[in-house]
C-alpha cells in the first residue's frame, strides 16, 4: 500500500497530461496534495490549507481522475479517497514534508516581504496592453540591480501594476536564495515614519533606515501619494540613493509616468527616469476574455462562455472591476441557489453596467475601495465581526461615505450591513476624533479619498 505514497509524483504527474490539466492548475491544486494515509484501500489525502472551499473543489474536480491513476499505477483493484484539512488531523501527526512546506522558508520570506501568494508570474495574463510591462519585470527579476534600475511601472487603477510587483518579488525570492525582499505602499512607508518620527529617539530613526537600507529590492507601489509629504519625499529620496548607488533594485509604481506628475521635484523625475519605464494600459478584449478564464480555472468553476463574453464586453477599464463583476456574478448565483446564465448574470451586473458607463461614486464603491485597501472582503465590513483589523475600516467606510457624498447616516447602515443609524453615527465621530490626533490614520484617509475619487 506504500506504493501510493511510494508513486504519488507519478501518479500526478499522470493526472496533469491525461486530464489536460494547466500548469497554473496544477501547481493550485494537485502538486500540494499529500498522502496522509493509506488503510485498506482508503487512501486519505491532506489538502494543505485552511480553507475548506478549497478542500470542496479538489473533491469536486480531482476525486475521480485520482481514484482511476491511483488504481491503475499501483495495480489497487478499487479504492476509496478521502480528503482532509490539516485542521482535522492531530498537530504531530501531519507528515513533515507538508509541515515544512506548509510553513517553508520561502513562504516566510515572501510573508516577510508583504506578498500577495496569487501575485505571480504564472497568474498574470499578458496582453498587448502589459506585454512590454510584463517583459521588463520579468527582465528585473532575472538580473536585479543589474540593468534596468530603477523600473518604474505605471498604468490607471486596477490595471495590474501591483500583481506585476509582486510577481517580480517572488521571482527573486524563488531564484536567489539570500536576498532581502521588501513591498510596501508608499502609505506604508510614509505612516511607518510618522511612527518613527513620534517616537522621536535616534534609534527608532537609525532602526528605520537600517530596515530599507538594507535590503536588496525594494519594491514601493503608489508612490504618487508620497509627493507633497516633505519628510516623507526627504526620506525616500536618501534611501532610493543609498540603494540606487549601491546596486541594488528599485521597482516602483506610479499612476502616472514622471514626466507628468505634475508636482513632483526634479531630483526625483531625474532619477525615475534612470531606469526603465513601462505602462501598462487598458486590456483589450481577448486579454480580458483571457483573465476571466483563468480566474474561472483558478477558482475551480466551468461558466458558460456566454457569460464570460457578456462581461468581458461590458468591463473594459479595470481589471479589479473585471474581477469583481465575475465575483458579483458567481456570489448571486450561490444565494439564489441558481446556475449561471446570462440574465443572472445581467441582473447581478446592473448597477455595474450601466449604459452610459459613467463611474458614479456610491456608498457601495466607497465600501469596496476600503475593503480592498486594508485587504478584508466586503462581506467582513457589513459583517458582525468585532476585531479591529475589521472594526477600524468600518467606521473609515461610514466616515468616507459621508464625507465625500454626503450619504444619509440611514443609507450608511443599510449598505453596511442594515447596521442602526447610531452605530453609524458613532463610528463617524470615532473617525473624525481619532483624525485630530492620529497622523497615521490622516495619512490613510487621504490615500483613500485619492483611490476613491482621483479627479477630486
Ligand atoms: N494581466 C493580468 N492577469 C491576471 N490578473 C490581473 C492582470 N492584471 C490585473 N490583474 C488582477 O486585477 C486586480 C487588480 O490589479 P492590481 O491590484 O495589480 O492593480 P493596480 O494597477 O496595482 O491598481 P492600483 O493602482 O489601484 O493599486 C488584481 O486582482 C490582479 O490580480
Amino acid at each position: 500500500m506504500d506504493k501510493v505514497i511510494e508513486k504519488w509524483d507519478e501518479i500526478l504527474q499522470i493526472v496533469k497530461v491525461e486530464y489536460d490539466v494547466a500548469n497554473v492548475a496544477f501547481n493550485t491544486w494537485l502538486k500540494p496534495l499529500k498522502v496522509y494515509e493509506v488503510r485498506d484501500n482508503v487512501v486519505t489525502i491532506l489538502v494543505p490549507s485552511e480553507q475548506s472551499v478549497l478542500l470542496d473543489i479538489v473533491n469536486k474536480k480531482y476525486r475521480l481522475p485520482l481514484q482511476v491513476t491511483i488504481c491503475e499505477v499501483t495495480g489497487m483493484e478499487s479504492c476509496e479517497i478521502q480528503f482532509i484539512l490539516p485542521e482535522n488531523v492531530p498537530k504531530k501527526e501531519i507528515p513533515s514534508y507538508n509541515m515544512s512546506e506548509s510553513k517553508s522558508l520561502r513562504d516566510q520570506r515572501c510573508e516577510e516581504a508583504h506578498l500577495n501568494p496569487k501575485y505571480t508570474f504564472d497568474s498574470f495574463i499578458v496582453g498587448s496592453n502589459n506585454k512590454f510591462a510584463q517583459a521588463a519585470a520579468l527582465a528585473v527579476a532575472e538580473s536585479p540591480g543589474d540593468t534596468y534600475n530603477p523600473l518604474f511601472i505605471y498604468g490607471g487603477a486596477g490595471l495590474g501594476k501591483t500583481h506585476l510587483m509582486h510577481s517580480i518579488a517572488h521571482y527573486i525570492i524563488d531564484n536567489n536564495e539570500n536576498s532581502k525582499v521588501l513591498y510596501v505602499t508608499s502609505e506604508e512607508f510614509t505612516n511607518e515614519l510618522i511612527e518613527t518620527i513620534r517616537n522621536g529617539n535616534n534609534s527608532a530613526m537609525s532602526k528605520f533606515r537600517e530596515k530599507y537600507r538594507n535590503i536588496d529590492v525594494l519594491l514601493v507601489d503608489d508612490i504618487q501619494f508620497i509627493i507633497g509629504k516633505e519628510s516623507t519625499q526627504e526620506e525616500f529620496f536618501h534611501t532610493f540613493n543609498s540603494l540606487h548607488s549601491a546596486k541594488k533594485q528599485i521597482i516602483i509604481s506610479s499612476d502616472k509616468p514622471p514626466k507628468d506628475m505634475e508636482i513632483l521635484e526634479e531630483r526625483f523625475r531625474s532619477r525615475f527616469e534612470w531606469g526603465l519605464i513601462a505602462d501598462i494600459t487598458l486590456p483589450d478584449y481577448e486579454t480580458r476574455m483571457a483573465i476571466l478564464h483563468k480566474k474561472e480555472e483558478l477558482d475551480g468553476y466551468n461558466i458558460s462562455e456566454e457569460v464570460i463574453k457578456y462581461i468581458a464586453t461590458n468591463i473594459k477599464s479595470n481589471i479589479r472591476e473585471l474581477e469583481g463583476a465575475f465575483n458579483k456574478v458567481m456570489a448571486s448565483s450561490k444565494l439564489e441557489k441558481k446556475e449561471v446564465t446570462l440574465e443572472l448574470a445581467e441582473k447581478a451586473l446592473k448597477d455595474i453596467i450601466s449604459p452610459d458607463q459613467q463611474k458614479e461614486i456610491t456608498p457601495e464603491y466607497i465600501i469596496s475601495v476600503v475593503a480592498e485597501h486594508y485587504h478584508v472582503t466586503t462581506a467582513d465590513l457589513c459583517g458582525n465581526k468585532r476585531s479591529s483589523k475589521i472594526v477600524m475600516p468600518r467606521q473609515i467606510a461610514m466616515y468616507l461615505c459621508r464625507d465625500i457624498i454626503d450619504t444619509s447616516l440611514k443609507t450608511i447602515g443599510k449598505n453596511l450591513g442594515n447596521r442602526d443609524h447610531t452605530t453609524v453615527m458613532h463610528g463617524i465621530e470615532k473617525i473624525e476624533k481619532e483624525l485630530q490626533t492620529n497622523d497615521n490614520l490622516k495619512n490613510s484617509i487621504d490615500t483613500l479619498r485619492k483611490k476613491i475619487n482621483p479627479q477630486g
